[in-house]
């Protein structure tokens, strides 16, 4: 059998009968223990050697420790100043008899916190006494110092509690790697074994001098783990993001883009949302404190909104017959829905008119004071999107959807009837988890109504959505906790392997 040196020599070093510890062998190869260490756990893998580990005590003076170990224990000195005193027949004033003892600073409270408890005697009302029969020379743990700066072993472990404790032994564990032979190792040694002389790389020099021809190449092992080198990659929202932008542009869609913060005239009255609507309250909206008002609102659309919100539009509309104010409409607030971006689209202040067939989108942020959970963000990234044309029909917000999810891999959209105080009529959009199997709303959607579009000056049909990206992400990921993909809790390992699927 041929084998590399290192293990050529550990092989011949180790022994059958007795497991010899990686420094031994090292002191016996000549090998640095690292090598020999490696070289044993190459065997074992072949079956030549068994690798054993122990945990081994070290226990060492500290630097207190080692003063006593000259000086003696502080309490043996104080003891040996209160004899001399003759302290064991009349108790004897305490400041004599710590000034004779030497003892000075940190060492006297020493002393006196071990003088009585080791029985060499009381103190008391400042002065001390010295028990006859006490005898220094049995003092356990003056003799386990000793022992311990001798041979640097204890007899007693009991005592060793009582070092520590007092900070003047430490215990040091240590892992000890032991090497011996197995059967199969002792028979292939009896067999014969060999260096072989590998080379791992081709050097200039090896084909220069035709050694090359010669030498032995070590096999590659293919099955050895490679480092990972994990680089900076684009976050699957993002990816998404541009992705949902690509499938849009591709659907004949242009882009819409508009305030963060906004007016609730844009987010809320002007989609004919009541201002007693909940949504408005507080609980729902991270309303701003300043700037307190917008000023800038076209005069004519602000008077046609409260005009339909008081009396409805057309022949025999109805509005809501409750108070408008128009303070409340110019106050600003994070924009609950990217909603606000198509009104102000439609009303014709950011592009001017536009004429139908048009198609908008954005896949932009909203912000919405939910609670956190698997499904809920704080802020959250909306796909906004509305067509304008003659004659919509639910037929065509329907179709518009399965082939806009259809490029997602998404084909089982479910739609559920719902209700938006802008929409008539209004839908939920569902999809299935893959991973979960559970239905999950992913969007709202409907046709706007009159009410709606007439103040805005709008006269012909227009369908639209808001599609949470986030949730198309979880769809499209299999991520089943929204958590997962941003705030403080992300899950890295997910973000680094995730792969969008279309
Ligand atoms: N604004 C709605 C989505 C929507 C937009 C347009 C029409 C209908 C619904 C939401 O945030 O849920």
């Amino acid at each position: 059998m041929q084998l590399p040196e290192s293990q050529v020599a550990v092989l011949e070093a180790a022994n059958a009968d007795e497991a010899t510890p990686v420094d031994a062998l090292a002191a016996a190869t000549d090998l640095p223990p690292e090598t020999v260490t490696g070289a044993a756990f190459e065997l074992e893998e072949q079956g030549l050697v068994a690798v054993t580990e122990r945990v081994d005590e070290t226990i060492s003076l500290t630097d207190e420790g080692r003063t006593y170990v000259g000086d003696g224990l502080p309490e043996v000195r104080l003891y040996e100043a209160a004899l001399e005193a003759g302290a064991d027949a009349d108790p004897a004033p305490m400041g004599q008899v710590i000034g004779s003892s030497g003892l000075e600073g940190a060492a006297v409270d020493i002393a006196l916190s071990n003088y009585a408890r080791k029985g060499y005697g009381s103190i008391d009302s400042g002065e001390i006494t010295a028990d006859p029969d006490a005898d220094p020379a049995a003092d356990p743990e003056a003799n386990a110092l000793e022992s311990l700066a001798g041979e640097g072993t204890l007899d007693e472990s009991n005592v060793l509690d009582q070092l520590e404790r007092r900070g003047l032994a430490e215990v040091a564990e240590s892992t000890v790697r032991e090497v011996e032979l197995t059967e199969q190792g002792v028979t292939e040694l009896m067999a014969g074994v060999e260096t072989a002389e590998t080379v791992g790389q081709v050097t200039p020099e090896l084909l220069t001098s035709g050694e090359w021809e010669d030498v032995k190449f070590a096999e590659y092992n293919v099955e050895a783990d490679a480092e990972t080198v994990e680089g900076g990659c684009v976050h699957v929202l993002r990816e998404m993001s541009e992705r949902v932008k690509d499938v849009l542009v591709g659907m004949g869609f242009e882009e819409m883009d508009g305030p963060h913060a906004d007016a609730d005239f844009w987010i809320n009255d002007c989609l004919f949302m009541p201002q007693d609507h909940p949504a408005r309250t507080h609980w729902d909206r991270f309303a701003l404190e300043q700037p307190t008002h917008i000023d800038d609102l076209p005069e004519g659309l602000v008077e046609r909104v409260e005009r339909a919100h008081r009396e409805g539009v057309g022949e025999d509309g109805e509005g809501y017959h409750s108070p408008w104010d128009e303070d409340f409409a110019r106050a600003l607030a994070l924009r609950g829905h990217t909603t606000s971006l198509s009104t102000r689209y439609l009303s014709g202040t950011e592009i001017g008119e536009i004429e139908p067939p048009a198609r908008f989108f954005s896949v932009e942020k909203a912000y919405r004071n939910d609670t956190l959970d698997a499904t809920h963000l704080l802020e959250f990234y909306q796909i906004e999107g509305w067509v304008m044309a003659e004659d919509l029909s639910v037929r065509d917000l329907m179709g518009t959807f399965e082939e806009f999810y259809a490029q997602f891999g998404i084909e089982d959209i479910q739609f559920k009837p719902h209700y938006n105080p802008y929409t008539e009529p209004s839908f939920e959009l569902f999809g299935t988890h893959p991973t979960t199997g559970e239905l999950i709303e992913i969007g709202n959607s409907g046709i706007f109504r009159e009410e709606m579009l007439e103040p805005l000056g709008v006269d012909c049909d227009v369908m639209a959505w808001g599609l949470a990206l986030e949730r198309l992400a979880m769809l499209a990921t299999g991520a089943e906790d929204i958590r997962d993909l941003h705030g403080t809790l992300a899950d890295l390992e997910f973000l680094r392997n995730a792969e969008v699927t279309y």
